[in-house]
């Protein structure tokens, strides 16, 4: 009788493993059809009927994905859609769709001492025996509800240490981030690396982003009315959310240390934002007309005279990773900026750069729904929104940290050197979004 090899699960798949993969969210080799999996490493987590296999699967030799193969002799209907293949006459799926073996997970590794090499290191307690739920958002990761925790499992977890746990952890008792509950490490390797974190699920959350475009939809739904009068006004909580990120920030420099900088680290800075600007000019020839105004820009910080302080920031910020709870807005993933490398992500920064990047995402959610749409009244609209929102941030940032408003070259130059990042974004990703940021940097011209 032919029977399955938990350490090859991956290999014996092959083609149906890597048809699933591509269609799945967190893959992130686009744009060119994967010919081959190698199982790095794996653990059989439960044997029997089901069965659960932790794997670690390189995809032509890239980066591990994390994987999680369940295994049964009849699938039930609720994992039906989970299915990857089947192997010896059983089937093999993906397992974080399995609330049963997700219990079993968490199970196994609350219990300690596992042979299967993944520790979890607990921050608070966690209860037993609780049935998990997905998250079911758009997401890069995997995340799963367990009554009050949620474990998020990093599809591609990287190498070495996880900036999203360290800075979790050194702002832990902070009210603006989600409570640390513990760490899940792979421990087959000589560098542990992180594959899971997890944090208190915050049931009343809604996203910055569903809010604020909400509230710019009910601006263009009005003929008449301004931004301050709309029901649906955004302002105060733009002001409450630069509070937040100025404690966050203030807090962080606390935690992990600060220190001042001068014209020569300013002017590496600038030879950065050149260099990235070099790289999509070359890719996006809708950005040329520009390059003199953005260069300009760019140089004027090198006329900085004052020292500016530098520390560990968000990164990634925008409306997207923002979170209002009825408690107050909660600051979420900090994974660090996207595409950059570990080292590139663990330098100190400038806190301007998080807020010129929420400043962006105002910009964003503001024209989001204008796209090809040369009607002057809602272009007009779109503009007031953003302008109102932006301002009340800032005037809410200023009452916690330094006045961004007083450094208003340098945040000019952050947020066109973000604008420039995101037309290669959208440019590769959403090209029908492409035309937010190009508007944006050719208004600031
Ligand atoms: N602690 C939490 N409580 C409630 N919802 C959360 C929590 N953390 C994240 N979310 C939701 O999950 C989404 C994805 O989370 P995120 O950490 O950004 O995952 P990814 O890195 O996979 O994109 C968030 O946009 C938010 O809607
Ligand atoms: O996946 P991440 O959250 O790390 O960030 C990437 O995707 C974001 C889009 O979801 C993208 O953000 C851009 O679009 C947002 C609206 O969807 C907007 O609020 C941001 O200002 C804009 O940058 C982000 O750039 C990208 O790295």
């Amino acid at each position: 009788m032919t029977v399955i090899r938990p350490a090859e699960v991956a290999e014996d798949l092959g083609d149906k493993l890597l048809r699933w993969l591509v269609g799945q969210r967190f893959f992130r080799t686009k744009g060119r059809v994967p010919t081959s999996v190698h199982t790095v490493r794996s653990s059989v987590l439960i044997d029997g009927d089901p069965a659960l296999v932790h794997a670690m699967v390189s995809v032509d030799g890239g980066d591990p994905y994390q994987l999680l193969f369940g295994i049964r002799d009849h699938v039930p209907d609720h994992v039906a859609h989970a299915v990857i293949g089947s192997l010896a006459g059983r089937t093999v799926y993906d397992a974080a769709a399995d609330p049963d073996l997700m219990t079993a997970l968490l199970d196994h590794l609350l219990a300690g001492d596992s042979p299967s090499g993944l520790r979890f290191e607990a921050d608070q307690p966690i209860e037993r025996g609780v049935r998990p739920r997905q998250m079911g958002v758009e997401q890069s990761n995997t995340s799963l509800v367990y009554g009050l925790g949620v474990l998020k499992l990093y599809r591609q977890p990287e190498q070495g240490r996880s900036r999203d746990v360290d800075l979790h952890r050194a702002l832990a008792g902070n009210p603006h981030i989600a409570t640390p509950l513990g760490v899940l490490t792979d421990e087959r390797v000589d560098t542990p690396v992180v594959l899971g974190f997890m944090q208190r699920f915050l049931p009343d959350a809604v996203e910055g982003w569903a809010m604020a475009t909400a509230s710019v939809r009910d601006l263009l739904a009005e003929g008449d009315l301004h931004a301050d009068e709309v029901g649906g006004d955004f302002a105060g909580e733009a002001g409450r959310l630069g509070a937040a990120v100025a404690e966050v920030h203030t807090a962080l420099a606390a935690a992990t240390g600060h220190r001042m900088i001068g014209t020569e680290e300013l002017g590496s800075e600038v030879d950065a934002m050149h260099a990235r600007l070099d790289v999509v000019l070359g890719e996006v020839p809708a950005l040329v007309p520009e390059e003199t105004m953005l260069r300009a820009a760019f140089d004027a910080v090198r006329g900085i005279t004052g020292a500016v302080p530098i520390h560990q920031i968000h990164g990634d910020l925008h409306l997207g990773q923002v979170l209002r709870t009825t408690a107050g807005w909660i600051l979420i993933d900090f994974e660090g900026e996207p595409g950059a490398t570990p080292e590139q992500r663990s330098v100190p920064r400038s806190p301007l750069r998080d807020v010129a990047a929420m400043l962006r995402s105002f910009d964003y959610a503001a024209f989001h729904l204008l796209p090809g749409d040369d009607d002057r009244q809602r272009a007009a609209r779109a503009t007031e929104w953003s302008d109102r929102n932006r301002a009340a941030f800032c005037a809410g940032y200023a009452e916690v940290g330094q006045d961004p408003g007083e450094q208003a070259v340098l945040l000019r130059a952050l947020e066109l050197d973000k604008a420039v990042y995101e037309v290669r974004y959208e440019h590769h990703n959403r090209p029908d979004w492409a035309a937010i940021p190009l508007a944006a940097i050719q208004r600031r011209a």
